[in-house]
This record gives structure tokens, C-alpha cells and sequence, in this order.
């Protein structure tokens, strides 16, 4: 079991740019309790030098008073004191936080996107890194000082009256158990019905995003993975409720419990003659002070243990290892060239392969062509060739040397990709593009633009090259989104191109100006093209035709594999007859 605060601060130290301010922040908060706690205290000899007309622990009544007065003053200037540092500290963690997270994602290879964590970034970078900065802001300061604050009162009622310092002392431990058991029930509550909430929260995400395939189906309103996941939330919350009310109650019934058992025994005392009846009813009112305090430190406790899944997920990104990579650019060997060498893959470890034994050699200035079955493998080459993962065997070479001995920057600088979901930035058609290249001149940008066929969007586009495209590009259609990546690729000029032909985001206009622009860039590049359209197959240098395992079937000229018969030739001629279908009177 977790101890609130023992773990919570050593993670939190990480987050911030100044760890160093966190420890008089919490220093400031022991003091403020320690004075508040001595306040309380003050007021047991005080309340006993008045009921008996003599001086207590050496001082009289007014004594005392002036003690009492002191103390609560400095106690709530250390309080605002307090605030201040950890306000600050929650400042510096918000401002770090997100530099952190940023520089973190900034070096994780492309494929970390894929993981469960990344899709909860926008989430966790909006609201969820607000919730964290309370934990400084409001908990772990005010926790710090209920605790040095129950202490006190307790070696003061110590010191007053041993019997009452004994209750005490026997209280806290069974609060403080009672706390961890409680928040215990909290935790496995949570365990319950937190994963069906988010699955709901992706199929409520899904449903909208998939209205027009519900609609044309008739299926609007009756979509059955949300109504699935609508009514496993309602049990988990229903399964979980009994053990998040168990937790609460019985923190609530163990502080009515100590504080009968406080007053039972201060009454017994006062009765039996051993304890006055004004330092009794003093007694009472501190053990209740005692017993409100030891409720905060309760629900600091459990607000805290509530952050604890966030600060899970954000230690998640932060302690994320980038692939390793040498510190200098490696001297290319065979400068355009991309080589898979008895490559084996698999997305997870324990998993089926997806790439099994795959060799393939683009040389320079080529134009490869990946075909296969859906599922075999074609993406998951190019992603390995832009390093999104490390291969479980084999060696892949971009430009002559493993992409494990090269810089991302280094490996980057020699590849333009052009994937099926094109990403645009919410930005100016022309940025979109001119980002292809830093220091591009506008000459070059329209020269990219033209050849890929953007300037004819631009014209139709209210504002033109000036139009924003929105966040992602949904401005634009599939296919001219594409258009725009090819523009950006054919800027760039890379050594070598990456292009998956996305034919579902393409209509005959698209498709042409995607085809010409192909064209310019086998001029310029290397080029590893994962094929669907014919044209595109039969004009490749070379291709390589991947099978349902995950192996190469077969490499050779579009002739050489007809003649070959097997799994392209059947390909092409399925391909063919599909493509030869036309509409006729
Ligand atoms: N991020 C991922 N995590 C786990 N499995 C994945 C991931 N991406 C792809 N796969 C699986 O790897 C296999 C190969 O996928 P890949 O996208 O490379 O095939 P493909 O040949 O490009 O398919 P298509 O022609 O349909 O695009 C598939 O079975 C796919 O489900």
C-alpha cells in the first residue's frame, strides 16, 4: 500500500524546474502546524490557571493569554506564508510540467503515438495537468501542517495529563490506520469504474465521429458498443459505489467514535475528581480540535490519493525512454539507399510477428513498390525505415548505416514521408507547405505547390494561400490533403521518399496531379512507394510482394513476377478486372 505523501513528493520533485524550493515550502508548512498546535495547547494551562486562581506550567491566566495570542498570530501569518511557497511551487510545476511533457514528447520515436498514453495527451495537457498543480497548491501543504499541528496537541496533552495524552496517542494510530484502510476502499472503487469511463469517453468520441456510417445504416440512435459501454460504467459505478461509501463511512464512523471515547473519558475524569471540570471541558474542546484536525488529514489524504492515476499517466510520459542514439551524425556510406536485412518484427513483445525474415534493397535514385495483402506488413516497413520502432532482429540501413547508429535529426534530414493520414497544422495553406523545408524561398514554395497541384486549391479557397486549413487540415479533402504532403515532400528534396498511395482519399484530379508529382520525385529521390494503383505498380523499378505472414514472397520487375504466377500475379489480375469495371449505357 502507497502512504500518501512518502511517494507523491519524490514524483512531484521531477516535475518541477526548482526541487530545491520544495522543501522550505514544506518546512514552512511543519512550522505553521507546529505554532498552530502550540496555540492549541496554550490554552490547557490557560483555562487551568483560571479555573484554580494560580499559575500553570509557571505562567498566570494573562500569561497564557498573551501566549495564546502570540501564537495564533504567527500562526496565521505562517499560514499565509505557507500558501505563498506552495502556490509558488504549484506555479513552477504548471509552467515546467508542460515543458517537460513537451521536450519528453519532442523525443519519443514516432511509434510511441500509438500508445494508450499519448491519446490522452490533449486530455491531460488541458485539464488534467490544472488538477496536478492542486495537489502543491492545495493538499500537500496543508496536509504537512495538520500533521505537525496533531502532533503537538498530542505531546501537550501529554505533558498536561498523561491518561489524556494516552487517548490521544491511541486515537491517532487507529485514524491514521483507519485513513490507509479507508482510502484502500477508494482505491479499488476507482480500480472498478475508471477504465469503463474511459472506454465510454472513446466510444461518446467514436459515435460522434462515426455519425454519417450510423446514419446511412439507420443506426443513429442505436449503436450498440456505446449502449454496451453506457451499462458497463452503470455496474462498474454501481459494484464500486458500495466500496467508495465503505471507505467514507467508516472514516466518518472512526472520527465519531474517537470523539466519544475523548469525551467519555475527559467526563470520567472530571467525575472521579482527577481532572477539574473547566480543564475537562478545555480537554474536550482540544481533543475535538484533535479530532477535526485528524479529519483533514484524512481528506487531504484522500484528495491526494484521487490525483494519484494522473500523476500514474504523467510519470508514464516523463519517465518515457527515447530510443538510445549515438551523440554524432554517422558518415553515410551509400548516400539515397534504404536495405532491410533479415528483419523481424513484432508491435508487442510476445506477439505474433508482423515482419518475418523481410529483406529488401531500394538502391539509390530507384523506385521501389511494396504490394501485398491488407495487414501484411507495407506501413509497418516504412515505419521501421523512419525508425518509429527498433526491430527485434535483422538491421534496417537508411543511406548506408543502421538507423540505430544515426540521430533522428540525421535520419530525418534524409527521408520525406507522405503517409495515408495526413496531418496538417492549423495554419495557412502556404505554412502547411512551406514547413517542408526551413529558409524555403516563396519561388520554391509554388514551385512544390504547382507541381503537386495545390495552386489549383488554393484558387478555389476564399483567402488562398492564406486560407487556414484548420486543426489536422479537415479544411481540405483526403486527397488534397495528400497533395499538400507531396508538395511539402517535393520541397524538401530529400534523398529519399516514403509514400503511401492512399487511393480510398482519391478522385481522378487528385489522383493525376499525385501521379505527375511522383513522377518529379523519383527524378530527384529515392523512392519506396507502397503501391494500390497499377500504374504506379508497372512503372516501379522494382517490386517487392509481401505475403499474409509477413514474409517476401517474392522481388522483381512487374514482367518478371507475372511470369512468376503466384500471389502478385493473382493481385494483378484481380486489380485489373476491378480497375477495367466502367459504367455503359
Ligand atoms: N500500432 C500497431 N499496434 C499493433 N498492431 C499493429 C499496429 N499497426 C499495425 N498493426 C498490425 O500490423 C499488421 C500490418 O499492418 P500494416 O499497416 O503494416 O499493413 P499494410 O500492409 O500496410 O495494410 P493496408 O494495406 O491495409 O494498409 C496488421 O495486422 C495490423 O493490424
Amino acid at each position: 500500500m502507497n502512504l500518501p505523501l512518502i511517494d507523491v513528493v519524490p514524483r512531484l520533485r521531477r516535475m518541477v524546474s526548482q526541487p530545491e524550493a520544495i522543501n522550505p515550502a514544506l518546512l514552512i508548512a511543519m512550522a505553521t502546524g507546529l505554532v498552530e498546535g502550540l496555540a492549541l495547547a496554550a490554552l490547557l494551562p490557560a483555562i487551568s490557571s483560571l479555573a484554580a486562581d494560580e499559575a500553570a506550567w509557571g505562567m498566570g491566566v494573562w500569561g497564557w493569554v498573551v501566549v495564546f495570542a502570540v501564537l495564533a498570530l504567527a500562526s496565521y501569518g505562517l499560514n499565509y506564508w505557507q500558501s505563498q511557497r506552495t502556490y509558488a511551487v504549484a506555479l513552477d510545476f504548471l509552467y515546467s510540467i508542460h515543458r517537460i511533457v513537451g521536450d519528453q514528447v519532442a523525443k519519443q520515436p514516432l511509434g510511441w503515438f500509438a500508445r494508450p498514453v499519448a491519446g490522452r495527451l490533449s486530455r491531460m495537457v488541458s485539464t488534467e495537468l490544472m488538477q496536478a498543480g492542486e495537489i502543491f497548491a492545495h493538499m500537500i501543504g496543508p496536509l504537512v501542517a495538520r500533521i505537525s499541528a496533531a502532533i503537538v496537541i498530542v505531546v501537550a496533552a501529554w505533558c498536561w495529563n498523561p491518561l489524556l495524552g494516552l487517548v490521544l496517542t491511541v486515537a491517532a494510530p487507529v485514524f491514521v490506520v483507519i485513513t490507509l484502510v479507508s482510502t484502500g476502499f477508494m482505491r479499488k472503487g476507482r480500480a472498478i469504474h475508471e477504465p469503463e469511463e474511459v472506454i465510454l469517453a472513446d466510444r461518446i468520441v467514436e459515435f460522434s465521429q462515426c455519425q454519417g456510417a450510423l446514419r446511412s445504416c439507420g443506426r443513429s440512435e442505436d449503436f450498440t458498443p456505446l449502449a454496451d459501454a453506457l451499462e458497463a460504467t452503470r455496474a462498474a459505478k454501481h459494484r464500486a459505489m458500495w466500496l467508495e461509501t465503505a471507505g467514507m463511512l467508516l472514516s466518518g464512523m472512526v472520527t465519531q467514535a474517537v470523539i466519544v471515547a475523548l469525551i467519555t473519558v475527559a467526563g470520567s475524569l472530571a467525575v472521579s475528581g482527577s481532572l477539574e471540570p473547566i480543564p475537562a471541558l478545555a480537554f474536550i474542546g482540544l481533543a475535538l480540535r484533535f479530532t477535526s484536525t485528524l479529519s483533514a488529514i484524512t481528506e487531504s489524504a484522500m484528495a491526494l490519493e484521487s490525483r494519484r492515476p494522473l500523476l500514474d499517466a504523467l510519470d508514464e510520459v516523463i519517465t518515457a525512454q527515447p530510443l538510445p542514439e549515438p551523440a554524432q551524425d554517422a558518415e553515410l556510406t551509400a548516400p539515397g539507399t534504404v536495405e532491410l536485412r533479415d528483419v523481424t518484427f513484432a508491435y508487442a513483445p510476445g506477439a505474433d510477428p508482423v515482419l518475418r525474415d523481410v529483406s529488401v534493397t531500394v538502391p539509390a535514385g530507384s523506385m521501389i513498390a511494396l504490394v501485398g495483402p491488407s495487414g501484411s506488413g507495407k506501413t509497418t516497413i516504412a515505419k521501421l525505415v523512419s525508425r518509429f520502432y527498433d526491430v527485434d532482429a535483422g538491421v534496417v540501413s537508411v543511406g548506408g548505416v543502421p538507423v540505430t547508429q544515426q540521430r533522428t535529426e540525421q535520419l530525418m534530414g534524409q527521408l520525406s514521408m507522405v503517409f495515408q493520414d495526413v496531418y496538417l497544422f492549423d495554419d495557412t495553406l502556404a505554412a502547411n507547405i512551406a514547413i517542408g523545408r526551413d529558409g524555403a524561398s516563396a519561388t520554391e514554395v509554388l514551385a512544390a505547390a504547382e507541381l503537386a497541384g495545390v495552386n489549383e486549391i488554393a484558387q478555389r479557397l476564399p483567402q488562398g494561400w492564406d486560407t487556414p486549413v484548420g486543426e489536422g487540415g479537415r479544411a481540405l479533402s483526403g486527397g488534397e490533403r495528400q497533395r499538400v504532403a507531396i508538395a511539402r515532400a517535393l520541397l524538401k528534396q530529400a534523398p529519399i521518399v516514403l509514400l503511401d498511395e492512399a487511393t480510398s482519399a482519391l478522385d481522378v484530379e487528385n489522383e493525376a496531379h499525385i501521379v505527375a508529382a511522383v513522377e518529379t520525385l523519383r527524378e530527384r529521390s529515392t523512392v519506396m512507394i507502397i503501391a494500390h494503383r497499377l500504374d504506379t505498380i508497372a512503372k516501379a523499378d522494382r517490386i517487392v510482394s509481401l505475403d499474409s505472414d509477413g514474409g517476401v514472397e517474392a522481388v522483381g520487375t512487374h514482367d518478371e513476377l507475372r511470369a512468376a504466377g503466384g500471389t502478385y500475379a493473382r493481385f494483378w489480375d484481380r486489380l485489373h478486372s476491378a480497375q477495367g469495371w466502367q459504367l455503359t449505357n
